[in-house]
């Protein structure tokens, strides 16, 4: 499947899931975090279905670059959700713009897509020419590096930490990579703002961050997550197409007291995701998970031993099945700029079509069938007694 980014940047009012005592989701469901292609109706903004009476819109004629006429924006305000009604202009004309790209045929999309990559291309000039391709002896730790380069599920095994079934982490980037992609994202979006270029989000759920193969990184993510990601991916993922991996999204989420301080609840559209802390400082915005589930299940409870929260570091990665449901808390101060890959492998993607029981990797799923197994061998039992 192509790595391909949605040309809708917003994300819609995102509840948090509510935890009871255990720690438990009580409720609150996943978003599914994806391409605008992939979305379904958990990440769809809506609209109220009556005007809010008494209200009166802003103008929008003075803003640039809207998508849209301005009286389309004042005359859909009245449909907002009352907690944007009082929200930033900004606020409102995204939300808007992500239910009205619904309507956009898929060729447009894509062509505008096309439009913003090629205008990249020939208009912005990188700060870090080197962060281009990828040299690992400057991107990664010593210790990641001679892991895979050994390459035995020994020497990968030592350098990572389990902290719940499914969630690995590890010190993976060099102090001078982070910082150097720091200063690119943020050169990258001066640029933009000066050229009047509009930005397009990662995904359905991010006002801010860039997409990294937008701006000319494809290449270098790719050979990235074939020598770097696969090896380990092979190993602690195998049950969702980790030997596989083809395909990436890369991007990178910002977080800080003015722009997005946390993400809602969701799963992500990868098969394994890979998220890196490039920095800089900050207080809270812990990544908190609730157990891997199918489509059918996702928005089932969780089980205590699948609650976890999880601190970020600058450097160090999380490593995850795409399917495992998260989000991030928010932070309490600073900012954070994170650096996440969605691994995706097409041959995972077209054998799930045929398959009903995802026991291999749902926790549901597995916990129905040993309950079936259960049922079956006490009958057994029964019957021969
Ligand atoms: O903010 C984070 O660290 C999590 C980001 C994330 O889950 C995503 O972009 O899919
Ligand atoms: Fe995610």
């Amino acid at each position: 499947m192509a790595a391909e980014v949605m040309p809708s940047r917003k994300r819609p009012a995102l509840q948090h899931p509510h935890h009871n005592a255990n720690g438990q989701v009580s409720s609150g469901q996943p978003r599914h975090h994806g391409d605008e292609a992939d979305m379904d109706a958990f990440s769809i903004p809506k609209l109220l279905q009556s005007p809010t009476s008494g209200h009166k819109p802003d103008q929008y004629d003075d803003m640039e670059n809207l998508e849209y006429p301005p009286s389309l924006y004042s005359g859909m305000e009245l449909y907002l959700p009352g907690h944007l009604l009082s929200a930033p202009r900004e606020k409102k004309v995204s939300f808007l713009d992500r239910i009205l790209a619904k309507y956009r045929p898929n060729g447009e999309r894509a062509r505008k897509h096309r439009e913003y990559r090629e205008r990249i291309r020939f208009n912005y000039k990188p700060l870090h020419e080197e962060l281009y391709s990828l040299n690992p002896d400057h991107v990664f730790v010593p210790g990641f590096l001679n892991a895979v380069k050994d390459g035995s599920e020994e020497a990968l095994r030592k350098i990572i930490m389990e902290h719940s079934p499914g969630v690995y982490t590890f010190n993976m980037l060099e102090p001078t990579f982070c910082a150097k992609m720091l200063d690119e994202v943020q050169h990258f979006e001066n640029w933009a703002l000066e050229a009047k270029v509009k930005v397009m989000r990662p995904n359905t759920m991010n006002n801010y961050g860039a997409v990294l193969d937008d701006i000319g990184m494809e290449g270098m993510l790719h050979e990235l997550m074939m020598g770097f990601i696969n090896p380990l991916a092979g190993v602690l993922f195998e049950n969702v197409g980790g030997s596989t991996l083809d395909a990436h999204h890369g991007f990178v989420v910002e977080y800080s007291m003015d722009r997005d301080l946390d993400l809602g609840f969701h799963v992500d559209d990868s098969e394994v995701t890979l998220n890196v802390c490039l920095g800089k400082e900050f207080d809270g915005g812990e990544l908190f998970f609730r157990g891997v589930r199918c489509d059918k299940h996702v928005n089932g409870e969780s089980r205590p031993e699948e609650v976890l929260e999880y601190s970020h570091v600058p450097g160090r990665a999380i490593l995850h099945a795409g399917r495992h449901r998260h989000g991030a808390k928010a932070i309490t101060a600073g900012q954070r700029t994170n650096l996440i890959l969605w691994c995706r492998s097409s041959q995972f993607r077209e054998m799930k079509k045929y398959q009903r029981d995802f026991s291999s990797w749902c926790g549901e799923c597995l916990l129905r069938r040993k309950e079936r197994r259960r049922k079956l061998s006490n009958a057994k039992r029964q019957l021969a007694a």
